[in-house]
C-alpha cells in the first residue's frame, strides 16, 4: 500500500463531550452528518480524544466499554458503513478483557470494519505546580504497541493519542513503516496547548515528511478540563493547512499525495539516514494495527 493512495478529503470534528454519553454520541453523529452534507465525497472523518466521556481520571471507569461489543464501537462502525466513509474514532475509555481500562482509538474503513486499534501508550502524568496536575495512570493502563495500518484505497496511517505525540519514536516507526499520514486525537489543555500543540504537529510532520492530523475536543463552557482546541492538519513541509479555533467547529482539508512526494523528493531524508551511527527505532518497535 502506498503512503497516500489518492487525494484524501478529511474532516475533523472538534466538539466537547459532557456527562451524558448518549448526548455525546448524538452530537458526534450530528456533526458527522453535517460534514458529509457539506462534502458528500468525504474520505475520512476524525474525532477528538475522549469524545464520549468527560476527560477526567475519576470518570473513565464510568464510561468504559468493551470493544467491539460496546455502543460506541457500534455507533462508529454503523456510521462508517452507512455513509461509506472511513472514521478515525477519536478515543474513548475501553474496558479490556483483562479488566483494565485503556484510552483507546479505533479506526473503521468505509465498510464499518475495524482496521486499527491504538491504546494510548504514554499516559499523561504531569504536575506543573499551580497550573496543571493530571495523572492518567491513576485509573488507566497503557497500551503496548505502535499502531501502523492501511485503510483500503486511502493509504497507510500511523495512529497515536495526545501525549504520545511528545515521544517521536511512535511517529518515526509509523513513517519508516510506510505511513503517509499520522493522526493524533488529542486533548492538550489551556496550559500546555498554547506552548506546545502546534510545535508538536509541525515537528512530527517535518521529521517524518508526512501529513499530521491533530483533532482536539472543543473548550467546554461549563467547566471541567479545558481542552486547547485548535484541531489542525499539517502538511509534510510543516505548513499548517487548516486550524480550528477553540469552540465547536468542523475543519476540512485535502491531503495531496503530490505534496508529500515533492517534499520527499526535494529533501530526501529517507535515503540519507545514518543507521551506522544511530539505531533505527522502527526496527525494534512493537508495531501492529489491532
Ligand atoms: N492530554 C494529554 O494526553 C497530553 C497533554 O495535554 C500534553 O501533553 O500537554
Amino acid at each position: 500500500m502506498s503512503a497516500i493512495a489518492k487525494t484524501i478529503k478529511v474532516a475533523l470534528l472538534q466538539f466537547y463531550a459532557a456527562s451524558d454519553k448518549t448526548a455525546n454520541l448524538l452530537k458526534a453523529q450530528q456533526l458527522a452528518l453535517k460534514a458529509i452534507k457539506k462534502q458528500p465525497d468525504l474520505d475520512l472523518l476524525v474525532l477528538p480524544e475522549c469524545f464520549n466521556s468527560p476527560y477526567a481520571v475519576d470518570q473513565f471507569h464510568n464510561y468504559c466499554e468493551k470493544i467491539p461489543e460496546g455502543e460506541t464501537t457500534h455507533f462508529l462502525s454503523t456510521f462508517a458503513k452507512e455513509h461509506k466513509v472511513a472514521v478515525i474514532g477519536g478515543s474513548f475509555p475501553e474496558l479490556g478483557d483483562d479488566g483494565n481500562v485503556y484510552n483507546t482509538s479505533l479506526t473503521f474503513d468505509n465498510t464499518g470494519k475495524i482496521v486499527a486499534k491504538h491504546r494510548k501508550v504514554h499516559l499523561f502524568d504531569i504536575d506543573i505546580p499551580g497550573k496543571m496536575t493530571f495523572k492518567e495512570s491513576a485509573t488507566l493502563h497503557a497500551g503496548n504497541k505502535a499502531t501502523v495500518f492501511d485503510i483500503d484505497g486511502l493509504g497507510r496511517f500511523g495512529l497515536a493519542i495526545c501525549y504520545d505525540i511528545r515521544f517521536p519514536e511512535l511517529a518515526m516507526t509509523a513513517s519508516r513503516k510506510g505511513a503517509g499520514t499520522i493522526v493524533y486525537p488529542g486533548a492538550f489543555n489551556t496550559v500546555t496547548g498554547p506552548r506546545f500543540w502546534t510545535k508538536f504537529g509541525v515537528a512530527r510532520a517535518i521529521d517524518n515528511q508526512t501529513f499530521v492530523i491533530l483533532c482536539s475536543p472543543a473548550r467546554n463552557p461549563n467547566g471541567g478540563y479545558q481542552a486547547y482546541g485548535h484541531s489542525m492538519v499539517v502538511d509534510p513541509n510543516g505548513d499548517v493547512l487548516v486550524e480550528a479555533g477553540h469552540d465547536e467547529e468542523i475543519v476540512y482539508a485535502e491531503l495531496d499525495p503530490e505534496i508529500e512526494k515533492e517534499a520527499r523528493r526535494n529533501i530526501p531524508l529517507s535515503t540519507q539516514r545514518r543507521f551506522d551511527i544511530y539505531r533505527d527505532v522502527s526496527k525494534d518497535a512493537v508495531a501492529g494495527a489491532l
